[in-house]
């Protein structure tokens, strides 16, 4: 091998170019001031590949320091379709350096830790009891590249690498242990994780779990039962040949028996909403209003609604998913699964490990109908008055009622019969979107506007 790899200020001022081009790095809008390398792990070198696992601090002055991790490849010839992914040339002549996971010689690194058989330096590989993991898995990296980057293994197993990491044992990865463990049948099994110590820290990298090959997601699902709708002018929802209902009371039921799973573990009980709860609902909707100002018309009717819930009574509180849609549920041909238990994505792990209000997905759920039934309409806005609409409204109702019948059925309690704390949960959760839309996709913000519109207004 002629060339080295860059030294690690080099490969900092390469990664500081680079990042705030990633799907998954978050802090997009913020300026990069500096990345500082905190581990840098060869897993793999010859001649032809140099893998190398690296975890960076991003500092900013608009946002707390970030940690990232950046799993590496470096050939001295990148092959085409390689090229998208590599990180800018360094300054000096060095090895191409590009995005390791994806490249799948990069990732059978990955495979042979947790088969054992090969060296995992600072990276340590567990495996649930008795799982065994074959070395020469094929790696195929699931294109839709979302908060984290998830790889297949063989058609049977995922690998997800969370890319954006804090100190600790990441929810995802203990929740999915501990529904396992109870016999869960709504999650794909936990198979293994992989750990780092990462500033003095032990802290979760990766996870492995089965991998449902025969799924589809529940927004796809939801979608296809939209479009049906519209093409069938003369029919309603409930006379569609692909009518959803039957499948949102299935996963009604699927949340109820996750929920109760998740309320054996410790810190459950039940608690009026307090006003602390409702300060950080209006301090989100601060939030919301500084990026988009006409939403501070809402205000005074949001500080209404989200008081009437604290004069509800007490509701549970318990470990729960925390930002529950349909994006976050596959339907094998068996069950419905839940997956990505990592809660929400702007909240500390320390947040997230917090016993929370199970009507909170509840609300995550009754929003996604929300946005299935309408985002089909185009002009989704409040302004939208059409046949249409008064369709899209009609699947919705029928989908949330399923939804919340199949979860009444199992939990002993119809969400419906919490509604001054449901409304709560499903405003505070249109806030949360009307700020991810105007982030990510000003496009779909007419969307979580008209809920906030009909809830607050
Ligand atoms: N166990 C699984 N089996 C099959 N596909 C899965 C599984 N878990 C996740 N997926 C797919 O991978 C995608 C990303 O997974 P997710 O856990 O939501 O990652 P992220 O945190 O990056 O959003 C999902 O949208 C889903 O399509
Ligand atoms: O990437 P995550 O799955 O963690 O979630 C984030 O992105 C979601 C969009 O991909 C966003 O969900 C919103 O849009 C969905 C349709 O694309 C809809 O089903 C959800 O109900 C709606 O909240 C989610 O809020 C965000 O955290």
């Amino acid at each position: 091998m002629t060339l080295p790899v860059s030294p690690d200020d080099v490969l900092a001022q390469q990664l500081v170019q680079w990042l705030p081009s990633r799907r998954w790095y978050a802090a997009k809008n913020s300026a990069v001031d500096g990345v500082r390398i905190l581990l840098r792990e060869t897993l793999s070198a010859d001649d032809a590949l140099i893998v190398e696992h690296v975890v960076i601090a991003v500092d900013s002055a608009a946002t707390d320091t970030q940690l990232y991790q950046v799993p590496l490849g470096y050939r001295p010839g990148l092959p085409d379709h390689l090229l998208a992914w590599a990180l800018p040339e360094a300054p000096t002549p060095t090895l191409p350096a590009y995005d390791g996971l994806r490249d799948p010689d990069v990732i059978a690194c990955y495979t042979k830790g947790f088969a054992g058989t090969a060296s995992a330096g600072a990276l340590q590989f567990d495996l649930t009891a008795d799982y065994v993991v074959e070395p020469g898995l094929h790696a195929r990296v699931l294109e839709a590249e979302q908060s984290n980057t998830s790889v297949v293994l063989g058609e049977s197993l995922l690998l997800k690498v969370f890319r954006r990491i804090e100190p600790g044992i990441n929810p995802d990865v203990e929740l999915h242990r501990a529904l396992g463990e109870v016999g869960c049948e709504f999650v794909a099994p936990l198979r293994g994780w992989i750990d780092a110590v990462v500033e003095g820290s032990q802290t979760t990298v990766a996870m492995l779990q089965d991998y449902a090959a025969n799924s589809a997601d529940g927004w796809s699902m939801a979608l296809t039962s939209v479009r049906d709708l519209f093409a069938e002018a003369d029919l309603h929802a409930d006379e569609l040949g692909t009518d959803f209902a039957g499948e949102s009371e299935r996963l009604g039921i699927a949340v109820a028996k996750v929920h109760a799973d998740l309320a054996r573990l410790p810190g459950a009980s039940l608690r009026p909403m307090g006003s602390g709860a409702v300060a950080g609902m209006l301090e989100r909707l601060d939030l919301a209003v500084a990026a988009i100002p006409e939403l501070a018309a809402y205000r005074d009717g949001a500080r209404a609604l989200f008081e009437a819930a604290t004069d509800a009574g007490p509701t549970p509180v318990q470990r729960i998913h925390g930002d529950l849609h349909l994006g976050q549920v596959l339907r094998t041909p068996e069950r419905w699964l839940l997956i990505d238990f990592e809660g929400e994505p702007v909240k500390s792990i320390a947040e997230r490990q917090q016993p929370d209000s199970p009507l909170r997905d509840v609300a995550g759920m009754l929003r996604s109908f929300d946005y299935a039934g309408h985002h089909a309409l185009g002009d989704a806005g409040p302004s939208n008055t059409s046949q249409r609409m008064f369709r899209a409204t009609e699947w919705t109702e029928r989908n949330c009622s399923a939804f919340c019948d199949g979860y009444g059925s199992i939990a002993g309690f119809d969400p419906r019969d919490h509604a001054a704390v449901l409304l709560a949960y499903e405003l505070d959760k249109a806030v949360y979107e009307a700020i991810y839309e105007a982030r990510h996709r000003p496009q779909w913000l007419p969307l979580p506007m008209r809920a906030i519109a009909r809830l607050a207004g």
